[in-house]
């Protein structure tokens, strides 16, 4: 859903988030925005003491990874995006400027300062409008910052270790997520929240309107500027394609003549209102734009789809840029049928079209092309083969309230055999991209040897073992998963601290080991099938051992949307459910893990943790 039309002006244009912060991300998408995702390069080393405020520097740091990725952008494709978003968020205080931490002892460094005390948090946010002119690239930027204070409580020692030890300060501005497991060392905020979370959504949207919408001389005490326009000032604004500039198209008198009939095109959307045969004047509503987009959001999917099928992506990894025709000659398709779902892979952001020809995008090279250590292209494989088939049964299930296809169509996810390896590649390709995280979420170096149920290709144990040193890892997984797994092995990397057994963790002993992992796992059964596998490893966890559970975990005000396609997918592929901290600290406690801790570990996964206790 778009609420805001300065929000919806930017969906025709190509916008680039020059960020690798999930925040930033979470926050502009949630916010409807459209976009890609290219992180800067820009390395965060400007010389703080040459700027007269905290602000400025931050400013300044958010335009060069702006513009580090417009040019970037311009090299390879000869073409920049329409508007690249960059930003940078500090934490002052004391005249001083804190960043991301190094390591623990800067984090406990930082965290130390802030304690007892207010800080303020400024970030910094740079909009870059590109253009091309003669080969050149030109670019215009528009700038502010935001400022938050925010006051830490007094803390403990061991509670400043405890956070520490979460992982969570590390990747953020000051030690601190206030989003997270911050937010219980915050007694108060005054201003932006999201600032906070690293952007501020509000002045983004007023700026846009400045941007977007400069006003009229006429407007100039209508339109506030020193808050967002109300909902229906916006609607107004979005009437006007143009912008306000066009005299014509004045608009006098204010919102509230909105109801009112008459000829203000200022107001209505052209063509909202006629007279019926007996006179009346109708009001149309406002084109529902967002509502379309979901109508028509599996047209989208099924482009996607349909272009990884043909390997569209794969051919333009190889070579680009290409014409039509071209690809359609190596994808054997016809031109026509060809160039169609080119041109919506371009609107989708997926391809990008110059004179030359049709090129991928960053993002589907390194996400759609199916080779590549972060391809999700197994993961559209199995969408497009299998899970499009069972949600045409979501109205069933839905009235069910259970898996109608469980029993139909399949046992089990991995049991077909055609779809077996898909789903692995599936897995395979989702997982690259969050072990790393699911791996640090908590500072599990004390445990030497973890055992991963159901860890199919071994990426998790993968980034286990890169990041601790001392630990191995044996992946339990069916026969016929293990079977396939060479070929997921990536070239020189096997470690040997990595071993596979084949079993059915329901039925076979399960390997010792300090740490039992279940990623994924537990959300795929119902309750009484975890009950069986959470006794199983309590079995044979020795107390002070762990488990670690990855998967979505249900949260009010958190990511609920996306989680929410994940959950109609359990109701129709399988017999399980997504469940809460609550939930899972329930059934964990009840098999003798106590201390139970939760860690985010991205946009839709978290990592909870628990410890074996003694035998009473
Ligand atoms: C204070 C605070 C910061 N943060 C985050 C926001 C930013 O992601 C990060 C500050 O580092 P930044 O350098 O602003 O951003 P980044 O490195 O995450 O991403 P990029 O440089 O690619 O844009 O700290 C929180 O998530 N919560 C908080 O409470």
């Amino acid at each position: 859903m778009v609420l805001s039309p300065v929000i919806r002006k930017l969906l025709h244009k190509r916008v680039v988030l020059a960020s690798a912060s999930p925040r930033r991300r979470e926050i502009l998408s949630h916010a409807g925005l459209r976009f890609e995702v290219v992180p800067s390069r820009f390395k965060e080393k400007l010389d703080k003491a040459s700027f007269p405020t905290p602000y400025a520097y931050a400013i300044e740091t958010a335009k060069q990874k702006a513009l580090e990725v417009a040019s970037r952008m311009h090299q390879k494709d000869l073409r920049a995006p329409d508007v690249v978003i960059g930003a940078d968020t500090i934490v002052t205080v004391g005249g001083l400027i804190l960043e991301k931490p190094v390591d623990k002892q800067d984090a406990y460094r930082m965290l130390s300062r802030l304690n007892g005390k207010e800080h303020s948090v400024f970030t910094g946010v740079a909009i870059v409008h590109c253009c091309t002119k003669d080969g050149q690239l030109d670019t215009e930027v528009s700038e502010f910052h935001e400022e938050t204070t925010v006051k830490f409580s007094e803390l403990s020692e061991e509670l400043l270790w405890e956070y520490i030890d979460s992982g969570e300060p590390m990747d953020k501005a000051g030690g601190y997520g206030i989003q997270a497991l911050g937010g219980m060392l915050v007694e108060y905020v005054h201003g932006d929240f999201l600032n906070v979370v690293g952007f501020p959504l509000n002045h983004f949207c007023k700026k846009l309107v400045e941007l977007y919408y400069p006003p009229r001389r006429k407007d100039v005490q209508r339109v506030k500027h020193d808050s967002i326009p109300p909902v229906d000032t916006f609607e107004n604004l979005s009437d006007t394609e143009q912008g306000s500039s066009d005299p014509a198209q004045g608009n006098e008198g204010g919102s509230h003549r909105r109801a009112e009939a008459g000829g203000d095109r200022g107001q209505i959307p052209a063509g909202s209102q006629g007279a019926d045969s007996n006179g009346t004047v109708g009001i149309t509503p406002q084109f529902p734009a967002g509502l379309l987009e979901l109508i028509d959001g599996f047209k989208a999917s099924k482009a996607l789809f349909t272009a990884c099928k043909l390997k569209v992506f794969d051919v333009l990894k190889d070579e680009a840029p290409l014409k039509a025709m071209d690809i359609a000659g190596k994808i054997d398709a016809s031109v026509c049928g060809t160039e169609r779902l080119l041109d919506v892979c371009v609107a989708l952001g997926l391809l990008e079209k110059a004179d030359r020809g049709y090129c991928n995008t960053d993002l589907a090279d390194l996400h759609l092309a199916s080779d590549g250590e972060y391809s999700l292209h197994g993961l559209a494989m199995h969408s497009n083969d299998h899970a499009w088939n069972l949600f045409t049964d979501l109205e069933l299930a839905v009235r069910e309230g259970a898996n109608v296809a469980f029993g139909r169509k399949a046992e089990h996810p991995v049991q077909s055999k055609q779809t077996k390896l898909q789903f692995m590649r599936a897995m395979h390709g989702l997982t690259n991209l969050t072990a790393r995280q699911v791996a640090t979420a908590f500072d599990l170096s004390r445990f030497t040897s973890a055992c991963d149920l159901g860890g199919c290709t071994g990426a998790l144990a993968r980034a286990l073992t890169q990041q601790y040193p001392r630990l191995k890892v044996t992946v339990v997984d069916l026969p016929e998963v293990i079977e396939h797994v060479p070929c997921f092995q990536p070239e020189g990397r096997q470690t040997e601290r990595i071993s596979f057994v084949p079993g059915d963790f329901f039925k076979d002993d399960l390997p010792e080991a300090e740490l039992y992992l279940l990623s994924r796992i537990l959300h795929e059964w119902p309750d009484d099938k975890v009950h069986e596998l959470l006794s199983r490893v309590s079995g044979s966890c020795k107390p002070g051992g762990g488990i670690l559970v990855a998967e979505t975990v249900l949260e009010e005000n958190r990511a609920a949307r996306g989680s929410l396609p994940a959950s109609l997918n359990l109701l129709v592929r399988t017999q399980g459910r997504e469940r809460s901290l609550p939930e899972y600290r329930r059934l964990l406690e009840q098999h003798g893990f106590w201390d139970v801790r939760l860690a985010h570990a991205g946009d839709r996964l978290d990592v909870v943790l628990g410890t074996r206790a003694s035998p009473p």
